[in-house]
């Protein structure tokens, strides 16, 4: 069947430094949180799929891992998911922060970008950080780096200019057919929401002191008989003092995170959850096969 339709339909990759702002933006365009949203640098980890749908159109994001070089075996992981994300798509949608200066950061991950034939979009987030006239000479900067299909400046926060973006995004999608039914958000399995929420609760309460030596993995995840979500999830740390931190005075600090993860879970899933916390010392966990392809980060062989 060769009929044109005129509906457009692609794969789109967020690319960016971490904490640029793609959960936001991916958040924003889809009403509905789909990704992890905190102040620290590479809280998103897993690859997650979001489907806006349009008139005419749906584009499906990935959203990517912050990209940095890899300084251990999940980084390295991290990294080659994102790569590999990359092979699969029909467009870029790079993202960079406009409060950030043009760094070796940016470079590097334009350096990953050269080889691919899809065109790539610089979108300059978080434009509401700074003067309007600054916008042109950011915008002179980075066409230098690269050359753009096109350049959209946004702001995830107040929205501004969002429907531009996604007009630009539809221009470079291929015609195809719809992938996924309308009222689907979101691909990623509940169990990998519940194992993000309770990462970032915990992020958020132990501030720097812990950040990236936090795995979480939820090994059960079940509808009892009556309605209720049964959760259980194991938090790694590489060593015993982090597992202190964590758990905090008395138990509070694990106590108050479960309470918040608990409220928010419950909101997302649309019933009542019941969650299950067990913090495990596993020194080195990051370097740990068996570890990471429990948490999702590789494929089971
Ligand atoms: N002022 C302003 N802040 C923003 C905007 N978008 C995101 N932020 C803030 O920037 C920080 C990082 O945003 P995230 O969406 O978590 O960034 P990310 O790129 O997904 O981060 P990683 O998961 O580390 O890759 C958060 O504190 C956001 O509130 C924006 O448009 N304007």
């Amino acid at each position: 069947m060769t009929e044109n339709t005129g509906f457009r339909s692609g794969f789109a990759a967020l690319v960016g430094r971490p904490n640029v702002g793609k959960s936001t933006l991916l958040n924003a365009l889809l009403g509905e949180k789909v990704s992890i949203v905190s102040s620290h640098a590479q809280t998103t980890r897993n690859k997650i799929t979001g489907v806006w749908n349009g008139d005419n159109a749906q584009v499906v994001f990935l959203d990517t891992p912050g990209m940095h070089k890899p300084q251990s075996k999940l980084g390295e992981a991290i990294r080659q998911s994102t790569i590999d994300a990359l092979e699969e798509v029909d467009l870029i949608v790079f993202l960079c922060a406009i409060d950030d200066p043009v760094g070796a950061g940016d470079r590097y991950i334009l350096s990953l970008l050269e080889n691919r034939k899809v065109p790539v979009i610089l979108v300059l987030s978080k434009i509401d950080l700074i003067p309007k006239e600054q916008l042109l000479l950011k915008i002179a900067q980075y066409s230098r780096l690269y050359d753009f299909a096109d350049i959209v400046p946004i702001s995830a926060k107040t929205g501004d200019n969002l429907d531009e973006l996604m007009n630009t995004i539809k221009k470079y999608l291929p015609e195809g057919p719809k992938y996924f039914p309308d009222d689907m958000v979101t691909d990623q399995p509940e169990r990998n929401i519940a194992q993000e929420v309770v990462r970032e609760k915990l992020l958020i309460r132990t501030r720097d002191e812990v950040p990236h030596a936090i795995g979480v993995y939820s090994e059960e995840f079940r509808e009892e008989e009556d309605g209720r979500i049964y959760i259980r999830c194991t938090i790694y740390v590489e060593r015993p003092t982090q597992k202190g931190i964590i758990i905090g005075k008395n138990g509070s600090l694990l106590k108050a995170a479960k309470k918040d993860a608990t409220r928010e879970l419950k909101k997302i899933l649309g019933a009542p959850v019941d969650l299950d916390l067990w913090v495990k010392v596993s020194k080195d966990w990051k370097n740990k096969d068996y570890i990471l392809r429990e948490l999702g980060y590789k494929e089971h062989k």
